[in-house]
């Protein structure tokens, strides 16, 4: 089952090592986190950063090894926004020699690069960015600057204290003209002592919600004020700015700025899939361990995971662990696809790769984001203490579903793209890739209920006709009734609450397909098959509420635990007292306690200013 959830041996012996070379080392120790302050949690974040690239460069570790070591260290801090966005977007939208340039130094961390794209005004729509550069003829470079307080750079993270350099999003003006969003290469920081260079004031944008969590990170925010920089430092993969100042658009779409953001969105939808998979291993553990009433005869008390509520509450999260995570695997090979077709000028599969990236972010950031909170209060009181994982773990993920689109605003996007698809159908083109079922319009459309016998819901080619039926469906009311609308922009607004589910019904279409074809492949070890077609079943199931899910969950109940086991973490990335691979939960629960400094003295400090003359006058009080 490891192998089938990693993806590959080599994949599980990877990450075994990484694992371990975390866990073992001290300075990864992170069970004392959440009692750190703000400044005493950046200070750790700095500390653990350049251990790791110490480690990096002492063992000679491969891309693959770092970025996995990066992830668990668990940490947010400034270094996934330079590996994560900085030299994505240099890559992305680049030239060849600018690549060359700046790459070398931010590989071998010369530089420090964040990602500045968003605003204290705009952060959704980018094409509202009001950072202006303005090319400057007479001394061939652009000025930078930020004309108003809502066009200050607000959130890029890293931003705040560490970054030296970042890719700054900026409507390009020249010849009098603004040429809309581009992306311009700027250091932000001396390289010799590290003061913010003249015209930048900088600083971070305060704390953020959750203890420790995403307060790691130092996200920024940032006024430039006619700040000047070189014209090559404007990324012109894209588009050129010549000497003279003429704007040269290149033969590519200009989506590709957007780029970035694309990868990253999929990079996301793997995230989620490991989050969910540590909430869901913490409940699932947990639930095995605690027991909570017995048999009125006086019998044993029940383990908590035996009850049909708890079953019917957290199985399909484990479920959904298991789609994502074959989804995002799915996703990853889309992305390469489009980006090889990239590369020789096919911009074909481009739509489709922002519909998909966009809409499985969406959904599976959500659902993560809620299955989290839910296997909080599925683990009672101890679920909420930070000892138990869980707080910290919805602090850390919960802003994916604003980080990198806001969810809704890449479901309009979806939904956007299905209305265009559903408009091509009915002028008779035939749909490919993701929405090709939309071209079996007749049939969807009035198929009467594809199954009919309870065991037909666990026939997989009568699921995935199902959801193709329930998608279609709601994508063709919704462009009947915009059709209905005074005009398309007009209808895709009043009907943009039903364009969102509707988007998420080919979205949630798109997990189960995976999920079904992944069973159709070869699968190592004895049963793990018959388990992920259960697995299979509870998710598609679950989302339309099928009587059949509590013989599922029944079936998948004796092999839970060996279901989570099979994600493979350490104790120590778990960081959970309630999910121990040891099941010792109440001596890990007493043993954490003793942690907090407020257990450094057993009077508390404040007793005798403010407890003692309270509780001394209420006794005198009490005598008169
Ligand atoms: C972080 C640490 C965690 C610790 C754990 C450790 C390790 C974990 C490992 C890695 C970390 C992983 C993740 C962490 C990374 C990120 C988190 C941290 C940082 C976050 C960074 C950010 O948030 S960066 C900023 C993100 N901002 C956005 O996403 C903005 C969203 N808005 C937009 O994308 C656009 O404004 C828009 C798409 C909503 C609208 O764009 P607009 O230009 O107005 O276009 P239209 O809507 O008019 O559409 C025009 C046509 O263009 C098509 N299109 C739009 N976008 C794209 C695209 N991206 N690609 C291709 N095509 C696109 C659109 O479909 C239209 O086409 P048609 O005209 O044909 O319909
Ligand atoms: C932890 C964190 C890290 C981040 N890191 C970075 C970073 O490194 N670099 C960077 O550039 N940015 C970063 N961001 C910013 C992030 O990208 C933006 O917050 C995100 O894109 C959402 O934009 P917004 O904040 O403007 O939300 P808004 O768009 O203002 O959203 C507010 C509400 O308006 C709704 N809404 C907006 N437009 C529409 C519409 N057209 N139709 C319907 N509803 C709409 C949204 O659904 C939402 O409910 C980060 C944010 C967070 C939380």
């Amino acid at each position: 089952m490891k192998v089938a959830w990693a993806g590959s041996r080599h994949a599980v012996e990877v990450a075994d090592r990484m694992a371990c070379l975390v866990a073992s080392d001290p300075v990864f120790r992170k069970d004392t986190r959440t009692m750190l302050s703000r400044k005493e949690l950046f200070k750790d974040t700095l500390k653990k950063a350049a251990h790791a690239w110490k480690r990096t460069v002492e063992l000679h570790l491969t891309e693959e090894e770092a970025n996995l070591l990066r992830l668990y260290i668990d940490q947010p801090g400034y270094v996934d926004l330079h590996w994560v966005m900085f030299v994505p977007a240099i890559k992305g939208q680049g030239t060849e020699e600018q690549q060359k340039k700046w790459l070398t130094m931010a590989y071998k961390f010369q530089i420090i690069g964040t990602y500045a794209q968003t605003e204290l005004g705009h952060g959704s729509n980018v094409q509202g960015l009001e950072t202006t550069a303005t090319f400057d003829p007479s001394t061939d470079e652009f000025i930078m600057h930020s004309p108003t307080l809502t066009s200050s750079k607000w959130w890029p993270g890293g931003l705040g204290k560490t970054s030296t350099h970042a890719v700054v999003y900026a409507r390009l003006i020249t010849e009098g003209k603004d040429y809309g969003i581009h992306g311009f290469i700027m250091q932000l920081r001396s390289l010799d002592d590290h003061s913010p260079l003249p015209g930048i004031t900088i600083g971070d944008i305060g704390g953020k919600f959750g203890s420790g969590a995403y307060n790691s990170m130092d996200n920024g925010v940032m006024r430039l004020d006619h700040v000047r920089i070189p014209r090559d430092q404007m990324l012109m993969r894209l588009a050129q700015v010549t000497r003279e100042g003429k704007y040269v658009h290149s033969d590519v779409p200009k989506q590709l700025l957007y780029g970035t953001m694309v990868y990253v969105r999929q990079t996301i939808v793997a995230d989620a899939s490991r989050a969910l998979s540590r909430a869901v291993c913490i409940a699932v553990r947990y639930g095995a361990i605690r027991k909570q009433f017995g048999s009125k005869a006086g019998g044993p008390e029940t383990q908590v995971l035996n009850y049909k509520t708890q079953q019917s509450r957290l199985f399909p999260f484990l479920a959904s662990a298991y789609a994502f995570r074959f989804v995002g695997q799915w996703l990853k090979w889309l992305y390469t696809d489009v980006t090889q077709k990239l590369e020789s000028k096919d911009f074909s599969t481009l739509p489709e790769a922002h519909a998909c990236t966009a809409g499985l972010k969406s959904v599976t950031t959500s659902a993560t984001a809620d299955a989290i909170e839910e296997c909080q209060k599925l683990c009672g009181g101890h679920g909420y203490l930070n000892s138990s994982g869980l707080p910290e773990l919805f602090a850390v993920n919960l802003p994916a579903c604003t980080y990198e689109g806001d969810n809704v605003v890449l479901l309009l996007q979806v939904a956007r793209f299905l209305m265009k698809t559903v408009s091509q159908v009915a002028s008779g083109k035939q749909p490919v890739g993701t929405t090709a079922y939309m071209g079996n319009i007749q049939h969807l459309m009035q198929c009467k209920s594809v199954v009919n016998t309870v065991e037909d819901w666990l026939n997989p080619a009568a699921i995935k006709e199902v959801f193709e039926a329930r998608a279609l469906r709601m994508a063709v009311n919704c462009a009947q009734n915009i059709s209905k609308a005074p005009s398309q922009e007009e209808g895709f607004s009043e009907l943009s609450p039903d364009l969102v589910e509707a988007a998420v019904a080919h979205v949630q279409l798109i997990i189960v397909t995976k999920f079904i074809e992944k069973l159709q492949e070869d699968i190592l070890g004895h049963g793990v098959k018959e388990q992920l077609q259960k697995l299979c079943g509870i998710y598609a199931l679950h989302l339309i509420h099928n009587e059949r899910l509590g013989k599922l969950y029944a079936q998948v109940r004796p092999n839970a635990v060996a279901l989570v086991d099979a994600f493979d973490y350490t104790d120590h990335y778990l960081g959970s007292a309630l999910g121990r691979y040891d099941g010792d939960v109440y001596s890990a629960l007493y043993k954490e306690a003793w942690k907090d400094p407020l257990n450094e003295t057993v009077v508390p400090d404040g007793y005798q200013e403010h407890l003692r003359p309270l509780l001394k006058q209420q006794l005198k009080l009490s005598r008169l």
